[in-house]
């Protein structure tokens, strides 16, 4: 029997339980839609996403397959393949924003009245949202319970990859990737961006391999540490499935039983990634409106325009650890996760900007955009958010620097001006921009927006309004 295989957040062959269910039933057609959700995507995660996918399509041409490509609504699409190949069934691998969980479900209702089998499975999360409950029959609202909850759980062993993929006795037409020009509206960045990047499955296993090897031990130390390697870096290759969550719990859940403290850390990690998506699933509003009630009143600006946040975009604040940060975004398509934080205090609370501006600006701009893992980051930091961080802590981006940047070398990195030789990364930032935005290395640097001191006062004033209901 053949089966349309459909990937979507998960391009790889190794642990991928829809391309196995496909492979045991028969000939397998790998297909890959660009409907609209994929149409709305940041410029950042398409050409992320456009890298994956001709990786992808060379390991499943090594295995004797192709990946067919189609533009539309991802219905059509299927409707039209399972006629043009006869194909009796369709796989994929389940997602939890509500569109996706929309779209599927239609989908799923539509096939099956046709007679043809859909099938999801899960494989993006290493628990699926609906497993974990409280003991009162609730989702968890606070990540140690969760942790707690699901540490302990072993997710099964991750499966390999097949051999030969079964081909079809003809293969459908299909578009070519470089029509679709998902890489466009990067203009002059992309290939600066690419120049720190590996792609594909082949590159997230070594990665996770060697991170294992030499990062896994000392990540307790090493994970606040903006200007070294000590994070794992994974998250591009999580994000868009290249490596699964379960082939990353596997690797250091077998360190954690050997006794590596590091380990554990990092299990941490991965579940407050689950974690997210533990919220998005039973509070989808955490992508778009304020999570905690009574937030609506804070007063905001919602400006994505104005000129304070056009200089924060920029790395133009005038606060170095800031805007270092908002420059590494911009060339890397990746930030750390301390200054991630950093920044993110800094619009919502110094600037008094709604966290909003700033998600839609790093889903722009990261590669490793993910749904869940940004709304919650953002609703974190800015406080309306579950398990959030008390709006009274207003992180002071220079004392931060002082303790994870003490010598500066981060902020050296990313900021060229003021320093007679600035390094490749400092301007590369100058290379990638939009030449309108008339920026330069020898520009002097900025006054800071608004002094940290006033935005604190400013922040907590704000915020006792709120509290007072004025
Ligand atoms: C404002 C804000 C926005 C964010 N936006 C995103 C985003 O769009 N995509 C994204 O993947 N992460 C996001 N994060 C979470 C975190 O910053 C990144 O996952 C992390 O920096 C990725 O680097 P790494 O792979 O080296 O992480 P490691 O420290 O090595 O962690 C391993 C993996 O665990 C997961 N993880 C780690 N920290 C978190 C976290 N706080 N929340 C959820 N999952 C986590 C990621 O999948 C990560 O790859 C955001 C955080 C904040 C504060």
């Amino acid at each position: 029997m053949t089966s349309i295989l459909w990937f979507r957040r998960d391009l790889r062959l190794s642990d991928n339980r829809a391309l196995a269910a496909a492979c045991a039933a028969g000939p397998v057609v790998p297909v890959f839609i660009r409907d609209a959700r994929v149409d709305a995507l940041g410029a950042a995660a398409k050409w992320r996403l456009e890298v994956g996918l001709e990786k992808l399509a060379a390991a499943l041409e090594q295995r004797g397959s192709r990946l067919i490509l189609r533009a539309g609504p991802a219905l059509e699409v299927l409707d039209g393949l399972v006629a043009e190949t006869g194909a009796r069934a369709v796989h994929w691998h389940r997602l939890y924003d509500p569109q996706a969980i929309d779209r599927d479900k239609k989908i799923k209702t539509a096939l099956k009245a046709k007679d043809v089998s859909a099938e999801s499975h899960p494989g993006h999360l290493l628990n699926e949202p609906w497993t974990v409950e409280t003991g009162s029959g609730s989702f968890y609202k606070v990540y140690t319970p969760f942790w707690k909850a699901v540490r302990d759980r072993d997710p099964g062993a991750s499966l390999s990859e097949p051999g030969q993929i079964a081909a079809p006795e003809r293969w459908p037409d299909r578009e070519a990737l470089s029509d679709w020009q998902l890489s466009r509206a990067m203009r002059r960045g992309r290939d600066i961006v690419a120049g720190h990047h590996a792609p594909g499955e082949a590159a997230a296993q070594d990665r996770l391999a060697g991170f294992v090897e030499a990062g896994l031990e000392r990540y307790g130390e090493g994970r606040n540490d903006v200007a070294g390697d000590g994070t794992s870096r994974l998250s591009d290759y999580l994000a868009l499935g290249e490596l699964s969550p379960r082939q990353a719990w596997e690797a250091a859940r077998r360190r954690v039983e050997e006794g590596s403290k590091g380990a554990e850390g990092f299990l941490r990690q991965l579940i407050w990634r689950d974690f997210a998506y533990h919220l998005m699933y039973h509070t989808p509003h955490l992508l778009s409106d304020n999570w905690r009630d009574g937030w609506d009143e804070f007063g905001w600006q919602t400006d994505p325009g104005s000129d304070d946040v056009l200089a924060w975009k920029q790395g133009r604040t005038g606060v170095d650890f800031v805007d270092a940060a908002m420059r590494e975004m911009y060339v890397t398509g990746r930030m750390h996760n301390r200054t991630r934080m950093i920044v993110a205090s800094y619009l919502t609370k110094h600037m008094l900007v709604h966290w909003k501006v700033g998600l839609d600006w790093f889903a722009d701009c990261l590669t490793d955009w993910d749904p869940a893992n940004n709304a919650m980051g953002w609703q974190w930091v800015a406080g309306s958010g579950p398990d959030a961080a008390p709006y009274f802590r207003v992180f002071n981006p220079d004392t931060q620097a002082e303790k994870f940047d003490p010598d500066g070398v981060y902020r050296r990195r990313w900021l060229a001006e003021g320093q007679a030789s600035p390094p490749r990364t400092a301007l590369q930032f100058f290379e990638a921009v939009p030449e309108r935005w008339g920026l330069a290395p020898d520009d002097p640097r900025p006054a800071p927006i608004v002094s940290l001191a006033e935005g604190r006062t400013r922040a907590l004033a704000a915020y006792e309004r709120l509290k007072s209901g004025q």
